[in-house]
């Protein structure tokens, strides 16, 4: 391949100088912080347990934004400034009482958009449920602040998720543990509408008793539609069969597998609407379900058809709604969600004599309500703390086992794409990056997504005043008009390792350093995992084995002896301390590129003695 190194091949002569290397354990580097703001040159390399368990310590910057700091030690120190935690609707007490052991809690409901704009700007996380819009706005007023958004239940209808990954704020939810309660919702409609429950209850108070009036349908031997098989869909379907109805289900992305276990039928959507006695609405509010029951919908249907809709308000077309009812196209509906919540008290749609309504109660259970709230707790608090989250709405989701395996690695990630672009010196600018993972796995089996991530964060960091993290590093790459293209080599090491080596390429574009560049004419470096460090294994040709850990210094010279002990004497006499030195080459006697890690900064003076040595022909000192 025209841009492979000749560094896999080449061995490096490895002369360590000074210092020998600390125990692999104690040089074992983390940065689990994937989501802070400033912690590249703050954080201290830290042994951390592989699941990324390490509870990171807190503190506010120098712009008073909650940051972290990596611990030596494993404990939350308690001392320390906690985050802010705006929580802006009732949360269940268990999770507030969670989040009141990691954070300053302020639970301040029903806040006007200008009272929340307000107090975002002085809040790390923020935890809502379906009332509180997170717009743009609330965003751009928390002025980064905003680490993350914690959804107490599932739809995330109310967050601007693109502002939100635009401003590198995390959005998390809390998926699973109000689903048997939506479930129960809908099906606690479905039959109170069959037998007029609430109509009749209505009557009665009014001092009435109509008996032959609210005759009801039976559900036994009815077709009903499930439309969005997910969670509650799935629970919705379970419990309708039970009940001895016939149940069919349109879902384009669900498995006709677990559909068919549980006796449903997948169909078409047309299929769904037109075959069903009642529709029963279990889809997110995206743009493609938005107003997805509209007139021409309505038309299909069953006469008579009843419907249900526990999901989002949204996905119907509410006007449509009314006039399907007028004409007794849809005999019932049962309405827990609305397009405007709370929806107008005079909407005809609410007054209609064939429409029951309940205010949003789906997650609204002792029960669940407990649940969602310890398991937003756990995904907002874990979340500061720096762990990716498993509910993660707009960033990558990893397995806990995928994430302790790559976690060295993403280090490396972060260094080499910091590195790479410190090696560029202009012409066309950085614009096409070239990624390649060498190993010995298959090729599905490494998900390189946090990998590319951190790469991006190393390369755009140094450059811009972006702050990047794995929220927002795509999108920060794109709107730099970075193009990042990545590649699979699988090569003949340990599968036991998920990556051999990360190779990162700037093409087209000169560089400050012409001993990085590769024969194929573009800035190349590479890198491996040793001992759970990170390691520079490749410069453009040569093959070194530097850790990288505090800074780089690369020479290339002329192939000689007495080349480490000059340069270590003018980095000693500077009380600079090296950490590591090695020295790759081509050819025996003609080139070769020492790299020196270095725990200082050395001054200019110092470079300029370094730069002084004759058989040095070029030098550049580059800060990790
Ligand atoms: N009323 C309430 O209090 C509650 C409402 N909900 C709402 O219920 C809905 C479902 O929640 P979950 O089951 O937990 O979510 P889920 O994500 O598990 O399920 C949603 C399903 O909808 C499917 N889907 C997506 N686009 C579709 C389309 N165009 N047509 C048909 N199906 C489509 C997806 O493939 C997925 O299987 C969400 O809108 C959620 O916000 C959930 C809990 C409580
Ligand atoms: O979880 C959901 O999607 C819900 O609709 C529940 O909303 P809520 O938390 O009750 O405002």
């Amino acid at each position: 391949m025209a841009f492979s190194s000749s560094c896999s091949s080449v061995k490096a002569v490895n002369s360590r100088w000074t210092s020998p290397s600390p125990s692999p354990s104690s040089r074992f580097a983390v940065l689990p912080a994937f989501l802070h703001r400033r912690y590249a040159t703050s954080v201290k390399l830290t042994a951390i347990s592989a699941a990324l368990k390490t509870v990171e310590q807190t503190t506010l910057t120098e712009d008073n934004r909650f940051s972290t700091v990596g611990s030596d030690s494993d404990e939350y120190n308690p001392t320390l400034p906690k985050p802010r935690i705006l929580v802006t609707e009732k949360l269940g007490e268990a999770g507030v009482n969670l989040l009141r052991e990691f954070g300053d809690v302020d639970c301040s409901y029903d806040l006007s958009p200008e009272d929340l704009k307000k107090k975002v700007a002085e809040s790390d996380a923020l935890i809502v449920r379906s009332g509180t819009k997170v717009t743009r706005e609330v965003f751009e007023a928390a002025k980064g602040r905003l680490k993350v958004v914690g959804r107490a239940g599932v739809g995330i209808d109310n967050v601007d998720l693109q502002a939100a990954t635009e401003h590198g704020c995390l959005v998390v939810n809390a998926p699973t543990a109000n689903t048997v309660a939506a479930a129960e919702h809908g099906i606690a409609l479905l039959a109170s509408m069959a037998r007029n429950v609430a109509q009749a209850d209505a009557s009665i108070k009014a001092g009435k008793w109509e008996r032959s009036k609210y005759v009801g349908v039976s559900l036994v031997g009815k077709t009903l539609a499930v439309m969005g098989f997910g969670k509650v869909g799935t629970e919705v379907a379970r419990r309708a069969k039970g009940l001895g109805m016939t149940v069919i289900s349109h879902d384009p992305y669900a498995p006709a597998d677990r559909a068919r276990a549980l006796g449903v039928d997948l169909v078409s959507f047309d299929q769904a609407i037109s075959t069903a006695d009642f529709v029963s609405l279990h889809m997110p509010l995206t743009p493609a379900t938005k107003k997805v029951f509209n007139d021409e919908t309505f038309s299909k249907m069953k006469k008579g058809v009843r419907l249900i809709n526990v999901a989002r308000g949204g996905v119907i077309d509410e006007d449509a709604l009314v006039r399907a009812l007028d004409a007794g196209i849809v005999a019932q509906a049962a309405l827990d969600v609305f397009c405007e919540e709370p929806p107008s008290k005079d909407s005809r749609l609410i007054q209609h004599e064939n429409v029951t309504v309940t205010p949003h109660l789906g997650a609204s259970t002792k029960e669940a309500q407990e649940g969602v709230a310890i398991e937003i707790a756990e995904a907002v608090a874990g979340a500061l703390k720096g762990e990716l989250s498993a509910t993660a709405v707009n960033a990558p989701m990893v397995a806990p086992e995928v994430l302790s395996e790559l976690t060295p690695y993403i280090v490396l990630a972060e260094k080499l794409g910091r590195l790479a672009v410190q090696l560029a010196s202009g012409g066309k600018g950085v614009q096409s990056i070239r990624v390649v993972y060498r190993s010995a796995r298959d090729r599905d089996d490494l998900d390189t997504r946090l990998l590319r991530a951190m790469i991006t964060k190393g390369i755009i960091e140094p450059i811009s005043d972006s702050y990047v993290n794995l929220v927002n590093a795509d999108f920060i790459a794109k709107q730099k008009g970075l193009r990042i293209s990545e590649e699979r080599m699988v090569v003949d090491s340990s599968p036991e390792y998920p990556v051999d080596s990360i190779q990162v390429q700037i093409l087209n574009v000169e560089s400050n350093f012409a001993g990085a560049v590769s024969d194929a004419g573009d800035i190349s470096i590479e890198g491996k995992v040793k001992y759970g460090v990170p390691h520079l294994t490749c410069v453009g040709s040569f093959g070194v084995d530097v850790s990288l850990e505090g800074n780089l210094i690369l020479c290339r010279q002329v192939d000689q002896p007495g080349m480490i002990g000059q340069v270590g004497n003018i980095l000693g006499e500077q009380n600079v301390n090296v950490n590591f030195m090695s020295v790759g080459r081509t050819v025996l006697r003609k080139q070769a590129i020492m790299a020196i890690g270095v725990d200082e900064e050395p001054d200019n003076k110092t470079l300029e003695r370094i730069g002084g040595v004759s058989a040095i022909e070029e030098f550049v000192f580059l800060k990790l």
